[in-house]
């Protein structure tokens, strides 16, 4: 029997023009593994993710979330069938409470499900859910507070409340603890591991305390290419990814201790 990964990337590459960017990557994913995309900058993670969410087309290959082929769909076809991304950028509606930018979030995805008939029972559903959500990412005590002014911590939770609104079991997120402080971010790595228990989770992230701290397995790209796709000890240990990328940056994480 085969397994149906969560996601599966099949030699797929990318040019923009006659640079080829992504160059022949395959990559498979189980359902409910957390995955690291790392490498140097300008690597290629950005134009993956963009790949996956379906933000570009590839120029070849195949992209396919839980068995389906998605390399030809919209974002919005691919966030339906069952795909979130989160961004760099804080998508979140800052004049509107934590609350209703979940219970936003929530009618959204609930859209075609509910007829106009059934709409005032969806709400009764959506207030339900926007509710448990707000627990889960801890800001049950911040619920009428306008986003603009949640701390930039507290934004990136609701934003990961707002990505998971949908119930999608695969979730891209794109640097998570950017620009939070240590403290914050060894509490946010533990949220986002609790929020995503059950889920697959891919994450673009350049701190490698992050890195090790939450991904069960780690894809290096470098120059376009997967050099490595292995669990952490394993990517620590590999002398490719070393000479390539990871060393000084693992010498660091791990005498800070992560
Ligand atoms: N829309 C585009 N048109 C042309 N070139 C692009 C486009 N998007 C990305 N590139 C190029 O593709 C290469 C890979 O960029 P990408 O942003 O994917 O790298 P990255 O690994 O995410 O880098 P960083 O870690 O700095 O965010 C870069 O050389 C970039 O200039």
């Amino acid at each position: 029997m085969s397994t149906t990964y969560a996601l599966e990337l099949k030699d797929v590459r990318k040019n923009f023009g006659k640079t080829e960017i992504i160059r022949g990557v395959n990559l498979a994913v189980e359902p409910g593994e957390r995955v690291a995309v790392i490498g140097p900058n300008g690597a290629g993670k950005s134009t993956l993710f963009n790949l996956i969410s379906g933000r570009f087309g590839p120029s070849s290959g195949d992209i396919l979330l839980n068995g389906q082929r998605i390399q030809h769909k919209t974002p919005y076809e691919i966030n339906r069938m069952g795909l979130a991304r989160s961004f760099q950028i804080t998508n979140i509606f800052p004049k509107l409470s934590v609350f209703e930018n979940l219970r936003c979030a929530v009618l959204w995805s609930l859209g075609y499900k509910y007829t106009f008939f059934k709409f005032l029972s969806g709400l009764k559903d959506a207030n339900e859910r926007a509710d448990q959500l707000l627990e889960m990412i801890r800001l049950d005590k911040k619920r009428d507070v306008l986003a603009v002014n949640l701390t930039y911590a507290e934004q990136r939770a609701l934003e990961i409340g707002v990505t998971i609104a949908g119930g999608a079991d695969v979730i891209l997120l794109d640097e998570p603890t950017a620009g939070m402080s240590k403290s914050e971010t060894s509490r946010f790595i533990h949220l986002i591991k609790e929020v995503t228990v059950g889920k697959t989770l891919l994450t673009v992230e350049h701190d490698m305390g992050v890195v090790f701290g939450l991904a069960d397995k780690i894809a290096v790209v470098v120059y376009g290419e997967v050099i490595a796709f292995d669990t952490p000890e394993a990517v620590r240990a590999n002398a490719k990814v070393q000479e390539a990328y990871l060393g000084s940056s693992v010498a660091d994480s791990q005498a800070g201790g992560h």
